[in-house]
């Protein structure tokens, strides 16, 4: 398409994230359609996060900028730098050869999610030897070589882009011989998916090992707060354990629509990837699935409360209506540490943390379910 209509010399700048030797594809694709007209390709990846995304447009650590080693290609840098120079200070903008821009990427998403896995690991540690993963990460961030950001365990990292950066890096090692390097980087994803079920498998051992016909009330959906978006959320497969296990889901997110939830609940792994076009128009509704506007109709009459996104309205819920509305024994699974669990257990609910020290209820019932 651009070959098509371009009558000058082009600059082409790749944002989104695509696998190392990607600009070559393209320039290949140009140069074979270019009826003489000059192309030179840019790597200039995105680094923004969904929530913060004007924030990160206006102050980011870093702008990255790769192309090819030439003459042409340093002046097509050095076009695409001047324009970043308007607001970036130049020290933050960096330029590398075309393949180190594509993988940076792809290594940076990859080192996110794998600082998330790794705390999530220990919080599967803390909780069975009575450590705090909440203490454990800031003494570890408080090394400067380490640094206190991301170090926050959770139900698991969602959304579009860690998962996929992944395996597409995984597929990259093995398509160059390297399985070992391909194998170390799948275990960030295993452990992921091990978090989520690791959390199910909570929820459901401490209620009398069976959810079955019991309300369960879902507190955020999206993947983050801040944003409506539901690729890849972990509150997807948190709900498709429980309902595997025939539980009732009342399921309140301020952001995410009944519409999305019901298509994300109907949906195979991996289909959230797929054009909205080529997605069912109208779902099968998921019968035991019910979607609320209001966290306390959520919990009414429910027998757990689970919470996935780290909304800043949950903080600050009371706590005490809910648990006078529920029934008893009233458990709270916090998926994001948000909560204070001290606080709610002397209101009498039955709280579990990820990765802290376990109440007495919880000791008593095996980790799986
Ligand atoms: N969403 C985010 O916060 C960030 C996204 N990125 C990267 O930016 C890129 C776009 O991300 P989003 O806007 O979130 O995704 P998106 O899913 O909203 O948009 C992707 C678009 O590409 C189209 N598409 C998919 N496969 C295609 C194909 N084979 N041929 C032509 N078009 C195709 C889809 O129909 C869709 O319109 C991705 O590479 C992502 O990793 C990078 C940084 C942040
Ligand atoms: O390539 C992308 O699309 C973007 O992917 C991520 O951004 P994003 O997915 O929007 O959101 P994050 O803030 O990174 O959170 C991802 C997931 O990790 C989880 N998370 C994050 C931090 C943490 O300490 N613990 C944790 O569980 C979040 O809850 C969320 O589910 C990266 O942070 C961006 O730099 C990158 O540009």
């Amino acid at each position: 398409m651009i070959a098509d209509v371009s009558k000058s010399d082009k600059i082409v700048v790749e944002k989104s994230t695509v696998p190392v030797k990607t600009a070559e594809a393209i320039e290949k694709i140009l140069t074979h359609n270019s009826k003489g007209i000059n192309y030179q390709i840019l790597s200039n990846p995105e680094f923004l996060a969904e929530g913060t995304a004007i924030e990160d447009l206006f102050k980011p650590d870093r702008v990255l900028i790769g192309g090819r080693e030439t003459p042409e290609g340093r002046k097509a840098v050095q076009a695409l730098k001047d324009v970043y120079a308007h607001w970036v200070p130049e020290d933050r903008i960096l330029t590398t050869n075309l393949w180190s821009a594509e993988l940076s990427k792809l290594a940076a998403n990859a080192f996110l999610a794998q600082r998330i896995s790794s705390v999530n690991a220990i919080s599967a540690l803390c909780e069975a030897t009575g450590a705090n993963v909440t203490e454990v990460a800031y003494a570890v961030g408080k090394d400067t070589r380490i640094g206190p950001k991301f170090l926050n365990a959770s139900v698991g990292f969602g959304g579009s882009c860690f998962q996929k950066d992944i395996l597409n890096l995984v597929y990259i090692c093995e398509c160059n011989g390297l399985p070992e390097v391909a194998n170390y980087w799948k275990q960030v994803i295993k452990i992921n998916d091990y978090q989520k079920s690791r959390f199910v498998n909570r929820v459901v051992s401490s209620m009398f090992n069976t959810v079955a016909g019991k309300k369960i009330a879902v507190l955020g959906f999206a993947f983050k707060k801040d944003t409506g978006d539901t690729r890849e959320t972990p509150a997807i497969d948190v709900c498709k354990g429980l309902l595997g296990d025939k539980a009732q889901i009342s399921i309140y997110d301020p952001q995410v629509t009944e519409d999305q939830i019901q298509r994300d609940l109907a949906m195979n792994k991996f289909d959230w990837d797929h054009p909205m076009h080529l997605q069912p128009t109208s779902p099968t509704a998921v019968k035991q699935v019910s979607c609320v506007w209001d966290a306390y109709e959520a919990t009414k009459g429910a027998h757990g409360l689970c919470i996935l996104t780290e909304w800043d309205e949950f903080k600050t819920l009371d706590y005490q209506k809910i648990f006078d509305n529920m029934q008893k024994p009233a458990f709270v699974f916090d998926g994001r540490n948000i909560v204070d669990p001290e606080k709610l257990r002397e209101i009498g609910f039955i709280v579990y943390s990820i990765g802290k020290p376990l109440d007495a209820w919880l000791k008593d019932m095996p980790a799986v379910a």
